[in-house]
């Protein structure tokens, strides 16, 4: 048995065989072949079951993700019937008398290179698909398999060096049981997705990729997390009663599904969930959540090939507003970089992606993007209680520009007749230090902050928020992030606007006492985490956390903070 620690990413037990998710070697070597037609017959074999196994992945995605994500297939089916590209690589291997391989890879280049240089978004897309089509043949000319999360079709437990965003979403929920990562750490977005899809997981483990085999049967303890290979029978059966355990403390949370979060004081507090697609809705309804907190619409614009119309994004924050039935909905624009990725924006790359071109600052450049979010957003107000939230603010310049064009296409909007509410409420995410240190100064200009303390914890210590080797300094708890937390409270409350949180903190049973005591007014969640932190808030006196708070604030380490939260008895620890 061997046994690897990582991070707790994402609560629960899974036990499974081993599914390794590891990019494929796809190198070979230029070959002078004698039979051309045998490397034409070879190529067109390739072809053949490249396009069959596109087929079965597009209906997949078709049945999993709906049929505008399986169209993104289409694309890659159209490349692998494309006469033009067929008969070039069989001029070349008939000319050159090269192997297919060698043909395949040169023919390919030159099409992308001609897609990429044109001034056309339209045409830089097919550059991408040619890429991953070229990808898909080459390995079935060379007998290499390459591994589709969507395509797991019996229970496993997917082993990555990391898993994407678009990745995760992809996950078949029915057959993925959990998964562990060499890097990452707890708020990494697929950390985040792990969370509301309810998979068990474990990041960070440094070495999963070369401790696990494909077929090793592995637990995952996304509780402890911890990760052990081929365990022994004992372990096997000790871990089932703890899968037992967890889901009876389920029930018991459930029980509070349709109560107030209100501290035995009697101080209120919401409890919201965070989103990444309209398919969430669900989660947060079955999990008592009493509005949305953030909604991250940058899933919206990905895992495609081109950027969502108006009239889809219209239609999916239709949805959400519906669907939370006149309860508070926060909606965050675009907040496309860092580890979430559009490849189809063909942005440079850049050395620092976590501190560049990003968010709100790509928003005030590329304004037809961010014009045609607004619009969408405010036709959709109408059908609930929307507020709208720019994300990354760094002074008061960004946020007034950003509101300045909020307010032109709702002029706009309401000339040409269309229903646009009047209370839509206009806050920011205070993630990064200068806007918490700031936040006097725009509480009386802003509606509401929502504390990212995702991002505000990796630029106030330095340190990055995906990398494991770091995460002793990620400290959600450390005095400093106090302090902004309070600081960012306090000047909200004096202008009578609302505070909340929507980074990982606010569902973190070590900060809820704390945030409690601080005067959090809004705390926003994995929608799984929602019952939890009732039944603790449940058992918490608002008075006595404000006593606690005062003394964390004036600690010197992480460490004393922890110890006070900790001291204050088993009764308001859920675990
Ligand atoms: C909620 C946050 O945003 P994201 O995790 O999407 O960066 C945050 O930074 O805390
Ligand atoms: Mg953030």
């Amino acid at each position: 048995m061997n046994f690897l620690k990582g991070i707790a990413a994402s609560s629960g037990i899974a036990m499974a065989k081993a599914y390794r998710l590891v990019e494929p070697v796809l190198s070979f070597e230029k070959k002078v072949i004698e039979d051309a037609n045998v490397e034409i017959e070879r190529l067109h074999t390739a072809l053949t079951t490249s396009k069959t196994e596109l087929e079965t992945i597009r209906e997949k995605a078709k049945v999993g993700l709906g049929e505008e994500e399986a169209a993104i297939f289409d694309a890659h089916l159209l490349v692998l019937s494309d006469p033009e590209l067929i008969t070039q690589i069989e001029d070349k291997i008939k000319t050159e008398k090269v192997n297919a391989e060698q043909a395949l890879k040169e023919v390919a280049d030159m099409f992308v290179s001609m897609f990429e240089q044109m001034d056309n978004d339209y045409m830089k897309e097919r550059a991408a698909d040619i890429r991953d089509v070229t990808k898909r043949v080459l390995s079935h000319l060379l007998g290499v398999q390459i591994v589709n999360p969507s395509m797991i079709s019996e229970e496993a437990i997917i082993v990555a060096e990391d898993l994407t965003p678009s990745d995760t979403a992809q996950l078949n929920r029915e057959f993925v049981k959990g998964f562990t990562t060499n890097i990452g750490g707890r708020t990494s977005h697929s950390a985040i997705m792990a969370r509301s899809m309810e998979i068990p997981a474990v990041v960070g483990t440094k070495t999963a990729t070369v401790d696990i085999q494909h077929g090793d049967f592995i637990i995952v303890d996304g509780l402890k997390g911890e990760v052990y290979v081929n365990p022994t029978l004992e372990l096997i059966t000790q871990y089932e009663q703890e899968q037992i355990r967890f889901e009876e403390q389920k029930a018991e949370w459930a029980k509070l599904l349709n109560e107030k979060t209100v501290s035995v004081d009697g101080h209120h507090v919401e409890l919201a969930a965070n989103i990444g697609t309209p398919n969430d809705l669900a989660g947060v309804i079955n999990n008592g959540g009493e509005g949305i907190g953030l909604y991250r619409t940058e899933f919206l614009y990905m895992g495609r090939n081109e950027l969502p119309s108006e009239e889809e994004q219209f239609e999916s924050y239709k949805t959400v507003l519906e669907g939370m039935n006149g309860k508070p909905v926060v909606v965050r624009t675009l907040d496309i970089g860092g580890d979430k990725e559009l490849p189809y924006l063909d942005l440079p790359k850049e050395m620092n992606p976590f501190l560049g071109f990003r968010a709100i600052r790509l928003c005030l450049e590329e304004q037809d993007i961010f014009r045609t979010q607004l619009r969408a957003l405010l036709r959709a107000s109408s059908y609930g209680n929307l507020k709208i939230m720019f994300p990354m603010i760094a002074n008061l310049d960004e946020f007034r520009a950003a509101k300045t064009i909020l307010e032109e296409e709702k002029q706009k909007l309401v000339s040409e007749g269309a229903d646009v509410s009047d209370f839509i409420e206009l806050g920011i995410m205070v993630e990064i230090p200068s806007t918490a240190i700031m936040a006097d100064q725009f509480a009386k200009e802003v509606d509401f902050f929502s504390i990212g303390t995702n991002d505000l914890i990796q630029y106030t210590m330095a340190a990055d928020r995906m990398n494991e080797r770091v995460s002793y300094l990620y400290q959600p708890y450390s005095p400093a992030i106090l302090r902004l937390v309070k600081m960012v409270i306090d000047a909200a409350h004096k202008e009578d606007k609302w505070a909340g949180m929507c980074g990982e903190m606010a569902g973190d049973e070590i900060a809820i006492p704390l945030l409690l005591g601080l005067g959090l007014d809004e705390f926003s969640m994995s929608a799984t985490s929602i019952l939890k932190a009732r039944s603790q808030i449940l058992r918490l006196s608002k008075n006595e956390m404000e006593e606690l708070a005062e003394k964390a604030l004036q600690m010197s380490t992480t460490s004393e903070v922890v110890e006070a939260v900790k001291a204050l008895s088993d009764k308001v620890m859920s675990i």
